[in-house]
C-alpha cells in the first residue's frame, strides 16, 4: 500500500500545475512538487501541491478532513509572516475519470527543500539552534497574529533551499477565541501538553492555549540539541504515561545532561507541567520567549532575570520573586538601601525605569532582557498607564559585551525608542510609552 493517504500519478495535472514527484506525507495530506506550465504570471514557476481527498471517504471521514482543509485555507489565506509557509491558491480536483483524486482539495504551497524529520541528522549543533530560533519566531508570528498552531513536531517544521525554517502544516491551526482556541484535536501524543492528554473533545473541538505550542516547543527543542525526547520511555503510550506521572508530581522532569547549558531553562520553562506555571515562566505566547531563544541560539548567555522586575512604590521596596521558580542567587543584594531615593534606589547590574523624571515615582528595574513589560518576564504596571519619564542604566560588566540597553515601543524588540550608556541616567519624553526592552552590546 501506498504511504500516500492520496497516490497522484507523475505528471497529472491540476490547474496550471503538473505533478513532478512525491515530497511527502502525513496523516492526512499527500504533498508533491510541482512544475506550472500556464497560469497567471505571479504564481512562482515551483510549488508544492498538498492533496486532502476530501472527496472520497465515508461521510463521517469527510467532515473531519473538510474541516481540516478549511483551516489550513483559512490561515493561510489570511496571514503572511515571514516563518511561516506561504500557500499561493487551493484548489479542487474536478476529474469524475479518477474517482479516488475527485473532489481533492489541493493547497498549492511554497516549496521547501525537505522537513526538520528528515534534515536533522546531518544538521550541526550551530543549524540547530538556528532553526530553533527560527521556528519559536514562527511561533511568535503565528500566537501574535491569534492563532494556535497545535501540532508542532519536527515533520511541521520546513526548511527550504537556503536552510531557513518555516511552520508548515495549518490544519490543526484554531484562531483564538478570547484565551482559547478549538482544534481538532488530532495533535501528536509525544508533543502534546499533560493538560490536554485528558482533556475533553467539546463539539467544537479541544480547548487550546497557545502554550499547549509552547510544550510542543519545549519537547522539540530537547529532540533537536540532544536527539532523544525529554520524557522517559519506550514508546508513544509509555512516554504519555510518563507525562501524567509528572504533571501528578509523582515523577520529576529529567533533561538530558547533553541539553546546552544556554537552553536548559528554557526547555525546563517550556515544559512546565500545568499551563499556568508555563505563562509564567515562559510566557503566554511565544513572542517573549523568542528573544530568549534568539539570545541561546547566539550563544549569548541567557538574560532572563534571575529575579523578577523589582518594584518600587511610594519608597517601599518588594522583593518580588515568588512564584517564578526563581532563586535569589547568594551573591544578590537587595536593590539600594530602603532608605535610598530616586536614581540611588537602582540596584547595581539592574536597568531601572521611573515614572517620574529624576529618577522619581515609582520604579521598575530588570538585570535581564524583557520582551513584554506587561506580559512578559514581569509585569511593569503603571508603565502601561503612563510612559517612564526617566532611566538608569546600572549595569555592571558582562563577558559578552551586553552592558548597554534598547528600548522599544513595542513588544518583541520593535519600534526602537532609544538606547543608554552603562551609567547614564536621564530623563525621558513623555511619549511614546515603552514595551520592551533588551541588553545590547552597541547603542
Ligand atoms: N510546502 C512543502 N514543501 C515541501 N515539502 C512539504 C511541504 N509541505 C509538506 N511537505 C512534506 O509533506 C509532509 C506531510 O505534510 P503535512 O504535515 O502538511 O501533512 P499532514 O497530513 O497534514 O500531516 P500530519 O500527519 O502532521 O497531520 C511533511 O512532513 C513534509 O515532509
Amino acid at each position: 500500500m501506498s504511504p500516500y493517504p492520496l497516490a497522484v500519478p507523475t505528471g497529472y495535472r491540476v490547474g496550471p500545475w503538473t505533478v513532478e514527484r512525491p515530497l511527502g506525507a502525513g496523516a492526512f495530506g499527500s504533498v508533491y512538487a510541482a512544475v506550472r506550465d500556464a497560469g497567471p504570471g505571479e504564481l512562482p514557476p515551483r510549488a508544492a501541491l498538498k492533496f486532502l481527498p476530501t472527496g472520497t471517504r465515508t461521510p463521517r471521514q469527510l467532515r473531519h478532513l473538510r474541516d481540516l482543509a478549511e483551516r489550513e485555507v483559512e490561515l493561510l489565506g489570511r496571514l503572511r509572516s515571514p516563518r511561516l509557509i506561504r500557500m499561493y491558491e487551493a484548489l479542487t480536483v474536478d476529474d469524475p475519470a479518477h474517482p479516488e483524486l475527485d473532489g481533492a482539495t489541493v493547497l498549492v504551497l511554497e516549496e521547501a527543500a525537505e522537513s526538520l524529520q528528515t534534515a536533522l541528522p546531518r544538521l550541526s549543533a550551530t543549524d540547530r539552534a538556528r532553526v530553533l530560533a527560527q521556528v519559536c519566531e514562527g511561533l511568535a508570528q503565528l500566537h501574535g497574529a491569534g492563532w494556535v498552531h497545535g501540532d508542532l513536531k519536527p515533520g511541521n517544521v520546513l526548511l527550504m533551499a537556503d536552510g531557513s525554517a518555516r511552520l508548515g502544516d495549518f490544519s490543526t491551526a484554531s484562531e483564538l477565541d478570547g484565551t482559547h482556541a478549538y482544534s481538532p484535536a488530532f495533535a501528536t501524543a509525544d508533543y502534546t501538553p499533560p493538560e490536554l492528554l485528558w482533556s475533553e473533545f467539546g463539539e467544537h473541538g479541544t480547548r487550546i492555549r497557545p502554550t499547549a505550542d509552547l510544550w510542543a516547543f519545549g519537547v522539540l527543542a530537547h529532540l533537536v540539541l540532544t536527539d532523544g525526547l525529554p520524557l522517559p520511555g519506550g514508546t508513544p503510550s509509555a512516554r504519555r504515561d510518563a507525562a501524567v506521572r509528572y504533571a501528578r508530581g509523582a515523577e520529576e522532569l529529567r533533561l538530558s545532561p547533553e541539553l546546552p547549558a544556554a537552553w536548559r531553562e528554557i526547555v525546563a520553562d517550556c515544559l512546565s507541567a500545568t499551563h499556568e506555571d508555563r505563562a509564567r515562566r515562559a510566557g503566554r505566547t511565544a513572542e517573549p520567549l523568542s528573544a530568549r531563544v534568539r539570545a541561546a541560539a547566539a550563544g549569548r548567555p541567557p538574560r532572563r532575570p534571575r529575579r523578577r522586575a523589582l518594584a518600587a512604590a511610594g519608597g517601599v521596596l518588594a522583593l518580588a520573586v515568588a512564584g517564578l521558580g526563581v532563586t535569589l542567587l547568594p551573591d544578590e543584594r537587595p536593590p539600594g538601601s530602603p532608605e535610598a531615593s530616586g536614581y540611588e534606589r537602582c540596584a547595581s547590574r539592574s536597568v531601572c525605569f521611573f515614572s517620574e523624571p529624576e529618577g522619581g515615582g515609582e520604579m521598575c528595574a530588570w538585570d535581564g532582557d524583557d520582551p513584554d513589560w506587561f506580559d512578559g518576564v514581569s509585569d511593569c504596571a503603571w508603565a502601561a498607564a503612563s510612559s517612564p519619564r526617566s532611566v538608569y542604566n546600572n549595569g555592571g560588566p558582562d563577558p559578552g559585551g551586553y552592558i548597554r540597553v534598547a528600548y522599544f515601543a513595542r513588544i518583541g524588540l520593535q519600534n526602537r525608542l532609544g538606547c543608554v550608556e552603562r551609567g547614564d541616567r536621564r530623563n525621558l519624553p513623555a511619549e511614546p510609552g515603552v514595551r520592551s526592552h533588551t541588553w545590547a552590546k552597541t547603542c
